[in-house]
């Protein structure tokens, strides 16, 4: 078993900064929990936007509540011109996160949250049109293609595949997909949670908190690590280089993407479930290197630094085995942790505190003030 980090002050690690009914991490060393369901269960049997109606709404949906929210889903997932115009004029070289952050605050001008009795309706929005927002973008400026908003796809991880790659996803994909948007969707206090609420604090409108949060999880120590393993994994050609170069990384003291956590500590449940479907993609398409090559950088991170991966690793391999670029499998995460951002900014709002901590003052002494034309 891996040893006890030392919890001190750095990055709050260790310290409890409020309260939540939405999800447990880590508990009995490896468990995560959304709304008390073990996440491996709920990948396993329910679909995404079940999870997603348990996150927002409270609980499970009966079939009917099901139903009628994936209906209504459906519904919402045109973009408004306006927001087509101003994702066509972004960049093709600019980076997806970027997008989702000005496609969020874009739509936040255009369809206003002006009052919190809204909150809800306004999630389901953005969860409708954020696969959109990405694909429109992508599309438009990679292949001056003006894509179809809307897809006939039942779930949002299919209209997510299908508005991609212009044709109905095969079931296996789809169902990737909504294991993935499944195991992304709710993690308690994580950087870019904690980002919305903090936001949320002020009371300021729920666009405002999904886009702070966005930027949050762009970082590579946070959701950016799925495209940093990406770039890692796609540099060997066989395990053996893999390792001989990963030994060479962890000597120059290298961070090797998607492994580590600041709070499990044995390993990260939703890896194992992940992986397995990495690996099932993998015999889909014969491939005998990437996931050869993952295997090996995760037995040596293991030996070398009882390093395990996290939900990010075997994710790089999957959406590469599905034929999705990698500079948006980071956004994809976006379309998940919506569900999770959301309810947390629910929830501080329900019982909101402005979140203001204090910070240990390590400067120079008070000194006397010298006058410009002195100095
Ligand atoms: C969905 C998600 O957001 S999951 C996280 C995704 N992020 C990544 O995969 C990025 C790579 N991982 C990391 O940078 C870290 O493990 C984090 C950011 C996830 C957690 O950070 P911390 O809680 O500060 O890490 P932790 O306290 O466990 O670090 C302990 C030691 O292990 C080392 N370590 C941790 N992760 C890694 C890694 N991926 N590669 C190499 N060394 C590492 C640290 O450098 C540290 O060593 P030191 O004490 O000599 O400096
Ligand atoms: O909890 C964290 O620090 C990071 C993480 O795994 C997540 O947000 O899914």
């Amino acid at each position: 078993m891996a040893e006890a980090k030392v919890l001190s002050g750095a990055g709050l690690r260790g310290q409890v900064a409020g309260q939540t009914a939405l999800s447990t991490v880590g508990q009995a060393g490896a468990g995560l929990t959304y709304r008390g369901y073990d996440v491996r269960d709920l990948a396993a049997t329910a679909e995404f936007e079940e999870v997603a109606y348990l996150l927002l709404y409270g609980e499970l949906p009966s079939q009917a509540e099901l139903a009628d929210y994936k209906h209504k889903l459906k519904g919402l997932r045109d973009l408004p011109q306006a927001l087509k115009e101003v994702l066509e004029r972004i960049p093709r070289d600019a980076h997806p996160m970027d997008v989702m952050r000005t496609g969020c605050s874009m739509l936040g001008t255009l369809e206003p949250e002006l009052t919190f009795e809204a909150q809800r309706e306004k999630t389901d929005r953005l969860l409708a049109v954020f696969p959109a927002v990405m694909c429109y973008w992508y599309r438009f400026s990679h292949h001056g293609v003006r894509i179809d908003c809307n897809s006939d796809e039942d779930t949002l991880g299919g209209h997510f595949l299908h508005l991609l790659h212009g044709k109905q996803p095969s079931e296996l994909h789809v169902k990737v997909m909504n294991v993935s948007l499944i195991l992304y969707a709710e993690h308690e206090f994580n950087a870019s949670t904690f980002t919305a609420r903090v936001c949320a604090s002020t009371l300021s409108d729920l666009y405002s908190c999904i886009t702070a949060a966005i930027g949050a999880l762009r970082g590579p120590l946070h959701g950016g690590a799925n495209e940093a393993a990406m770039e890692l994994i796609e540099r060997f050609q066989s395990p053996q280089e893999a390792t001989a170069e990963l030994l060479r990384m962890l000597e120059r003291k290298d961070k090797i993407m998607g492994f580590g956590h600041a709070i499990y500590k044995e390993s990260d449940p939703r890896n194992e479930v992940i992986k397995g479907w990495a690996k099932q993609l993998a015999d889909e398409v014969g491939d005998k290197v990437l996931y050869p090559v993952s295997e090996a950088i995760d037995k040596t991170m293991w030996e070398q630094k009882r390093l395990f991966p996290n939900a990010d690793f075997y994710h790089a391999s999957a959406y590469h085995f599905m034929g999705i670029p990698t500079k948006l499998f980071t956004p994809i995460f976006v379309c998940s942790r919506l569900t999770g951002w959301a309810a947390h900014v629910f929830e501080q709002r329900a019982n909101n505190r402005i979140i203001r901590p204090s910070a240990e003052y390590v400067g120079v002494e008070q000194r006397q003030f010298v006058p410009i034309e002195q100095r």
